[in-house]
């Protein structure tokens, strides 16, 4: 009777043990099935279905205003978006006359902008200007204007970098260190900061905060940097922060709705020359000289990190997830953890890893599908 109880007991234990393993291993396979599938093309539909357990349903949008900054890892953030609409037939914002990328590099569309400026949307009869899908090109940001010619309910989205190294980046991306004198690049950026040059060139000043829509004429005036934050806050949805870039990637992935397979990138643009280390003192000078890019900034990077609080552990299991799928998508791409510059291209766009090859390609692409004469 003792040895049958002893026995009973045993059994129950080794039957609780086994549930919760089952349990344990269904969940894992089911959630990895799905993002197997999502890799397939299926994403939305499943996507519903496997994270129903543990956040509310949604549906992937389709409908993005990205505006773009210069040095900010913005080009990276753009080939997403370009794979995105890529297989989905979805239509993309170009000027018609920049072949090379589509962008307006620093410029201000207004209310009067002719139409004409940008290719019509896909799939029109007749040529039309309205119900784009997405926008990811360089063009300075005015939400009323870029209204009238989104589609309805786009999500407002962009990116920011420390201040410090994106105006490093731009200095010697943008060969601005050639307009001025001095011995070494610490000494020829001080040149800069201190004199006028950065006058006659939109990208050494501020730059992120002028593509947000700061005038120059307002580098200096504290209550206007404070205005445009404000407006800022109430227009984005969401500001990624390039320092945090793959938290900023499930931060997106979010928001649009999408899985972790859409999000997954191939570093774009990382081809600067190698740059001095930032001296307590030129960090100084940048903080004065770029201060509404570091009030916008820090303000920015803040909420970024308050979003993530309030999601809870969920952001950190999610953001393991992603990690797993980038590396694993790499790995099957390019048998490697990034993408390699030998990688062979075969000219098949709709081909699972060509996607991948980078945001020039993918805008040849698409820019020559959305060409026609109007
Ligand atoms: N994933 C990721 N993470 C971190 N940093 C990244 C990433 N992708 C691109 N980059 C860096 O961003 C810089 C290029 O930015 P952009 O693409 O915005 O440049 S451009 O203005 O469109 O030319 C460029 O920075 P620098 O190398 O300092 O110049 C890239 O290296």
């Amino acid at each position: 009777m003792k040895v049958d109880t002893k026995v009973f007991k045993v059994i129950t234990l080794s039957a609780c043990i086994l549930i919760l393993v089952y349990l344990a291993c269904v969940e894992d396979q089911t959630v990895r099935h799905l993002i197997m599938k999502s890799w397939e093309g299926n994403s939305s539909v499943l996507r519903d279905f496997s994270e129903s357990e543990t956040e509310q349903p949604c549906t992937p949008l389709s409908n993005v205003v990205f505006i773009k900054t210069h040095k900010t890892g913005s080009t990276t953030i753009q080939s997403i978006l370009y794979r995105y609409g890529l297989s989905r037939n979805l239509s993309f914002v170009f000027r018609r006359q920049n072949k090379r990328n589509g962008h307006i590099p620093y410029g201000h569309i207004t209310e009067s902008t002719p139409r004409k400026l940008f290719l019509p949307v896909l799939e029109k009869v007749n040529c039309s200007y309205k119900g784009y899908n997405i926008s990811a090109i360089h063009v300075v940001h005015n939400r009323p204007v870029m209204e009238t010619y989104m589609n309805p309910g786009s999500k407002y989205i962009t990116i920011l970098r420390n201040p410090a190294s994106q105006l490093m980046s731009a200095f010697l991306f943008f060969h601005l260190d050639r307009k001025v004198k001095g011995n070494s690049t610490e000494l020829k950026l001080i040149n800069f900061m201190n004199g006028t040059t950065w006058k006659k060139s939109p990208y050494g000043r501020n730059g992120q905060s002028h593509y947000l829509g700061l005038n120059q004429s307002d580098f200096d005036n504290h209550t206007k940097i404070k205005e445009m934050i404000q407006t800022l806050s109430k227009e984005l949805h969401l500001v990624l922060i390039s320092d945090y870039f793959e938290e900023s990637l499930v931060l997106l992935k979010h928001e649009l709705c999408w899985s972790f397979g859409d999000v997954v990138f191939t570093v774009q643009n990382n081809r600067s020359r190698p740059k001095p280390p930032l001296s307590p003192v030129l960090l100084q000078k940048m903080r004065s000289f770029n201060y509404a890019d570091f009030l916008l900034y820090e303000h920015f990077n803040r909420t970024f990190w308050e979003t993530i609080k309030k999601k809870g552990p969920k952001f950190w299991r999610d953001l393991r997830e992603f990690k797993r799928v980038q590396n694993e998508t790499m790995q099957k791409c390019f048998n490697s953890s990034t993408m390699q510059p030998t990688f062979n291209l075969s000219g098949d766009m709709n081909s699972f890893c060509e996607q991948y090859a980078g945001s020039a390609r993918l805008f040849e692409y698409l820019f020559d599908k959305q060409t026609r004469k109007c």
